[in-house]
């Protein structure tokens, strides 16, 4: 039994999953305490390090989150809408810190999530890098200098999997580009152009995505000006970037009271 805190994993078969079993199960500094998978799930039952092809690591898959969340302080959770907002309410129950990587997340979930951080410090980014969390304030600054005459567009590139667009994290972008702008993102976005669809609007952030391959994630903010553009960029090249950025977070938040928290918080930006 160990006296460090305990961290529990959801969605362990995963590609983030497996990422974070593994940089859980090695860390100094917690203690891989649940590996959690959907009840239907051929994992479940098995020890995860040897599902996972390796050794074992004396943590059985389980598919009862509450169970799993009473023994431990955090819950890193990189799944789908569906089951990070059921993990949410769970995480409130059991009044332990929920790290949420999922995107593709609908008003209606952000909402119920909401609701659960009035009981569970919630901490959600849908993208946990140092680097790219940085570079939102760089967006913020350049927006804020530049006026309506440079466009804003914002092109992502994902793997083939993916199954949300825009990304996460160029939404995130949007957002950043938005509070410098002074505007509203949801009532200036423009999402998916095909056809004859008039010239761009002015004002408005433009959004794209790529789908291929193994890509892990590389986003692009572009200001195209009269006679000159300037391209902000950041480029993923191993996803256990993003897991040590949640085990960070979850390190982080907990300490911290009920609520709703961003990397910005975790860093300290
Ligand atoms: N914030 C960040 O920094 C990052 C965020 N992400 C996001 O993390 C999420 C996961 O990405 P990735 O690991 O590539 O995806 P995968 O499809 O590889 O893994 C998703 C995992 O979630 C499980 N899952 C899906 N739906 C449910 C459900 N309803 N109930 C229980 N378990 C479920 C899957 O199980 P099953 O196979 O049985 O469906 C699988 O184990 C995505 O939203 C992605 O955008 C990814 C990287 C970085
Ligand atoms: O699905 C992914 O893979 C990724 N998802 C996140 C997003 O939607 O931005 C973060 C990263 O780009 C990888």
């Amino acid at each position: 039994m160990s006296d460090l805190p305990g961290v529990v994993v959801t969605g362990v078969s995963g590609r983030m999953g497996q990422m974070l079993v593994r940089m859980v199960a090695e860390s100094e500094r917690v203690h891989l305490t649940g590996a959690i998978e959907r009840p239907d799930h051929p994992w479940v039952g098995r020890d995860v390090g040897e599902a996972m092809g390796g050794a074992g690591l004396g943590v059985t898959v389980e598919s009862d989150p509450l169970e799993s969340f009473a023994r431990a302080r955090a819950v890193i959770d990189f799944t789908a809408p569906a089951a990070t907002v059921e993990y949410a309410g769970y995480a409130a129950q059991a009044r332990l810190a929920h790290i949420i990587g999922t995107t593709g997340l609908s008003d209606t979930d952000l909402a119920a999530i909401s609701a659960a951080a009035r009981h569970a410090a919630i901490m959600r980014a849908g993208n946990m890098s140092l680097g790219l969390n940085m570079l939102l304030g760089v967006v913020r600054q350049v927006a804020a200098s530049l006026d309506d005459s440079y466009d804003i567009e914002i092109v992502e590139a994902h793997h083939r999997h993916k199954v949300d667009a825009p990304s996460g994290t160029a939404l995130m972008l949007g957002e950043a580009a938005a509070e410098g702008r002074g505007i509203s993102l949801s009532a200036m976005s423009d999402r998916g152009r095909d056809g004859l669809t008039g010239a761009r609007e002015p004002g408005h952030i433009g959004f794209a995505a790529v789908r291929g391959g193994d890509i892990i994630g590389s986003h692009q903010v572009i200001f195209a000006g009269d006679g000159e553009r300037i391209t902000l960029s950041h480029d993923a090249s191993d996803r256990s970037l993003f897991a040590r950025g949640a085990l960070r977070a979850a390190l982080w938040a907990m300490d911290q009271k009920p609520g709703e928290y961003d990397m910005s918080d975790v860093l300290g930006l």
